[in-house]
């Protein structure tokens, strides 16, 4: 019977759910007198999410999942951001997570007890729930150090906004002075404001209010507990420990799942053939492209990729996915690549590369015959690739990713630039040159970022190990869950 109950929030992405369930289930590994609950925001029409959780709660025994019920919300397209209608959905959510928590509190006080509540980085309002119930809560971060000292700066940015910060038609934050970039806790050099996130620039969206609020009470938490590691975003852990109100920060970090994508895929067929294809491919000659659990790029762009691909010679492998259709939508497979890609393109590289949908991306990196990842910068994209000791070509497009991507390549130097600020949503286009440049640089031409991403793995591997400073980490964080208070 196990002593100690952690309870999970987390919104219903897969850049976020994957790390959360498995640091739950590292968790109960580390320390079997835990045990880990997680609740799920349910969204019908994610059914790669719905199938990954129905995959876990059946092979993680000792992580429970408890599916809140449908809360009554107007329509998600009637709200200006995703951001706000999720962070609306989770507010309506708290009585029913307090109610639950509660009940487990009174079922089982005399064998376990509830230590801590952790909390996703846009579920904050959920502190309040902790704090009713005299529960520890520690925020979950499936984001960056980096991201979360820009997080934590936040609210410091808005109170310049006015005399520092202005744009011509009073929405987009610029600076006054256009050579002014921003001094940001975590990040060594000064950050340009393009590759802030572009929910953040709308300053007039509700997207904007949502981050303010969210970023204002990160502080109320007992800590924040990050999907990273010391060797990999040292300066940033020691900027935002001494720069921020951050109460402390636990890096236990990298949490992947290096057996999942397969095992949770609907079409298990499907991502066998790909990978059956990987397999007859030459050690380091393929050029891997995907752009993450919720990317996709208009068809301009698609053909600008096809272009430079094709130019670079270079084997690819290539996740190309159809924009959603509703705001809450992830992107869907096509149902025929083939009517989007430029005349011929299938033909004539028939012999050197493979279009998919969505793509095992881990169990990819992990193949000798990957040479090198054009990645859209996710963090756990970021994580995987570093693994395995794949290096990365940068290809942001939403959310954090132009600060990781910054981050990677000008902070780091372990990834080579595509982009560091390209925007999805502004019409900006990527030349096929610039890819052909790109993969190039990527493929065969920077042997520094190679040998730096190579001893990056050995680190990433040697941070989770017993004695490594994210085992460390953890340790600390069960010390202080399970201390009598
Ligand atoms: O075809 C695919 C596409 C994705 N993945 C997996 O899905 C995850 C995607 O995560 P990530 O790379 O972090 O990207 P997003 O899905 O875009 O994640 C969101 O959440 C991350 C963590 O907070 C943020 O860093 C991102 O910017 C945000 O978009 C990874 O584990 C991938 O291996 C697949 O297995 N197959």
């Amino acid at each position: 019977m196990s002593k100690y109950q952690v309870f999970f929030v987390s919104t219903p992405g897969i850049g976020n759910l994957v790390p959360t369930v498995e640091f739950a289930q590292r968790l109960i590994h580390h320390d079997p007198r835990i045990s880990s609950t997680i609740f799920i925001i349910s969204l019908s029409q994610r059914p790669i999410v719905n199938s990954y959780i129905q995959s876990r709660a059946s092979t993680y025994s000792g992580v429970n999942f408890i599916h809140l019920p449908p809360v009554d919300t107007p329509s998600p397209d009637q709200y200006q951001s995703s951001l706000g209608y999720l962070s609306l959905l989770i507010q309506k959510h708290k009585l029913h997570v307090k109610h639950e928590i509660d009940k487990l509190q009174r079922t089982e006080s005399d064998s376990a007890r509830v230590c801590g509540l952790l909390v996703d980085m846009f579920s904050t309002s959920m502190i309040d729930v902790a704090n009713e119930l005299n529960i520890p809560c520690y925020l979950y971060y499936a984001s960056p150090v980096s991201f979360l000292g820009f997080m934590l700066h936040l609210p410091v940015i808005d109170t310049q906004l006015a005399t520092e910060f202005i744009d011509s038609d009073n929405e987009m934050i610029v600076p006054k002075d256009a050579a002014t970039e921003l001094i940001i806790p975590g990040f060594a050099n000064p950050l340009p404001p393009k590759v802030l996130p572009s929910s953040v620039l709308k300053r007039k969206k509700d997207g904007y209010s949502w981050f303010l609020y969210h970023a204002r009470r990160y502080v109320e938490t007992k800590g924040v507990v990050v999907n990273t590691y010391r060797e990999l975003e040292q300066y940033a852990i020691n900027s935002v420990a001494a720069t921020t109100k951050v109460p402390e920060v636990f890096p236990v970090g990298p949490v992947l799942d290096l057996a999942g994508p397969i095992e949770w895929h609907p079409d298990r067929d499907q991502q066998h053939n790909i990978m059956k294809w990987l397999d007859d491919q030459p050690r380091s000659s393929v050029v891997f492209l995907c752009f993450g659990s919720m990317g996709s790029l208009g068809r301009s762009q698609l053909r600008e990729i096809a272009f430079g691909l094709e130019r670079s010679g270079f084997r690819f492998l290539w996740s190309i996915r159809e924009p959603p259709k509703g705001s809450l939508d992830l992107p869907s497979d096509y149902a025929n690549a083939e009517e989007i890609l430029p005349e011929g393109f299938l033909d004539r590289t028939a012999e050197i590369g493979l279009i998919c949908g969505w793509v095992p991306q881990v169990t990819i990196l992990a193949n000798e015959a990957i040479g090198g990842f054009v990645s859209h910068c996710g963090w756990n994209s970021i994580l995987e690739s570093l693994w395995y000791g794949v290096p990365i070509a940068t290809w942001p497009i939403y959310a954090e990713q132009q600060m990781n991507a910054f981050q990677l390549v000008k902070e780091l130097g372990l990834a080579v630039e595509i982009r560091v600020d390209f925007r999805n949503e502004s019409g900006d286009l990527v030349l096929a040159e610039e890819v052909e440049r790109g993969i190039k640089r990527l493929m065969d031409g920077d042997d520094e970022v190679r040998r730096k991403v190579k001893e990056m793995s050995k680190k990433s591997k040697m941070a989770v190990m017993e004695n490594g400073s994210s085992y460390a980490s953890l340790k600390s964080l069960i010390e202080k869950l399970t201390a009598e208070i």
